[in-house]
């Protein structure tokens, strides 16, 4: 496989906080409300961890208004891949083509039931996340992602300076770096990390080209286009881990981005927190036991020449219960420009982009974690 490691996130390297670091920090910065920190101040009154640093509260008017289990009647489209798979079956074939192809013209973003990735093995991938995010935070350290890497502990921020999100990333670019951080993490061993982390992508990874195939299905254009960018590729994995924070409305867990490779398939868990934009309005997305959340990202955006968009989409986070996402980016082949299938381009819709390649979109989405396409525009 092509070299995928984007640089697509940029992580503060130098002291890299975690907000559970930060939740008792007193008027001087960011101390650890470490046990040991603790016996430091044996004589000091105990502070409650209610209190969330500076780094971390958004300016009033980027501050959230819906909570994490706001859900109202609207709602992403739940699609059953099990029809597509019915042998001889064109009629019920037809069917998810076209329901899927309605959730990417209308929402960008759809869940899914029946895809083939078993509850056992999400939920053994959930367990090793929740080990490893339980971990001390200078063990977590000691795999701390570095500059120009894709893999290893961090956290998301669009930009040097910005607000820090209410979230702790653990980033995954292939199986060799995956097990070279658990033998740091676990020196005495913990095969199921690397084990179901391969497991976890194999079955995404098949996934996702299985929903690309009905997407271009659906789409009236020479599946030979699509075909170039997505044979002999593979994806990203981040893990995301948003502590219980005192102020929900004050922080965010993952600021509004739209992502930036093909399809998206995330694992929300059972509790709230992942939010869309849909019509200038946010909308808390309610968790469907079992299903799988799948969103186009910004190169299939260009791709179908904006026909289908990347949604902008954010995550919160809430007072009482921690919450882990697991999220798989399929990434494009990396060495070719990104330009629209020119089945999808004509007088009516002119090509909207111009040409560029991944490793210029990668760099322009650290500079510009929302609206990154913009930078692309060709001049009416
Ligand atoms: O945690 C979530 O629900 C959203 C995660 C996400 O959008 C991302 O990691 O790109
Ligand atoms: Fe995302």
């Amino acid at each position: 496989m092509p070299d995928i490691s984007p640089s697509h996130f940029n992580v503060g390297c130098e002291s890299f906080p975690s907000p559970l670091q930060y939740q008792d920090a007193g008027p001087e910065p960011a101390t650890p409300w470490s046990v040991p920190m603790m016996k430091m101040h044996a004589n000091a009154p105990l502070r409650r961890p209610s209190a969330v640093s500076e780094k971390f509260l958004l300016p009033e008017h980027q501050r959230p208004t819906v909570q994490h289990d706001d859900f109202t009647n609207l709602e992403i489209p739940i699609i059953d891949l099990a029809a597509y798979d019915l042998e001889g079956d064109e009629s019920a074939m037809e069917t998810v083509v076209a329901q899927v192809r309605d959730a990417c013209l209308n929402w960008g973003f759809f869940q899914i039931i029946n895809h083939g990735v078993e509850e056992e093995i999400l939920s053994r991938v959930q367990s090793q996340a929740n080990r490893l995010f339980s971990l001390p935070y200078s063990d977590k350290m000691k795999v701390q992602k570095q500059p120009g890497k894709y893999s290893g502990y961090g956290h998301v921020t669009a930009k040097e300076g910005d607000i820090r999100p209410w979230s702790e990333g653990f980033y995954f670019s292939d199986e060799k770096s995956a097990a070279d951080h658990a033998q740091q993490l676990w020196p005495e061993g913990n095969n199921d990390f690397v084990d179901s982390y391969k497991e976890y992508c194999e079955k995404v990874k098949h996934l996702s080209s299985r929903v690309m195939r009905i997407i271009v299905a659906g789409l009236e254009a020479d599946p030979a286009h699509f075909e170039k960018y997505t044979t002999d590729t593979g994806g990203l994995l981040r893990w995301n881990f948003y502590p219980a924070c005192p102020e929900p409305l004050k922080t965010i867990g993952l600021t509004a981005h739209t992502d930036f490779n093909l399809l998206t398939v995330l694992h929300q868990g059972e509790i709230g927190g992942l939010q869309i934009q849909k019509d200038g309005k946010w909308i808390a997305v309610r968790p469907r036991p079992g299903a799988l959340a799948v969103n186009i990202g910004d190169t299939l955006q260009v791709l179908t020449n904006a026909k289908y968009k990347s949604v902008p989409h954010r995550a919160v986070v809430n007072t009482t219960r921690s919450r882990i996402s697991l999220v798989y980016f399929w990434v494009p082949l990396t060495t070719i420009d990104i330009v629209p299938s020119p089945d999808l381009v004509d007088a009516n819709n002119p090509c909207k982009y111009k040409p560029f390649n991944f490793e210029t979109l990668t760099k322009t989405k650290q500079m510009s974690f929302l609206n990154t396409l913009d930078h692309f525009l060709r001049e009416e």
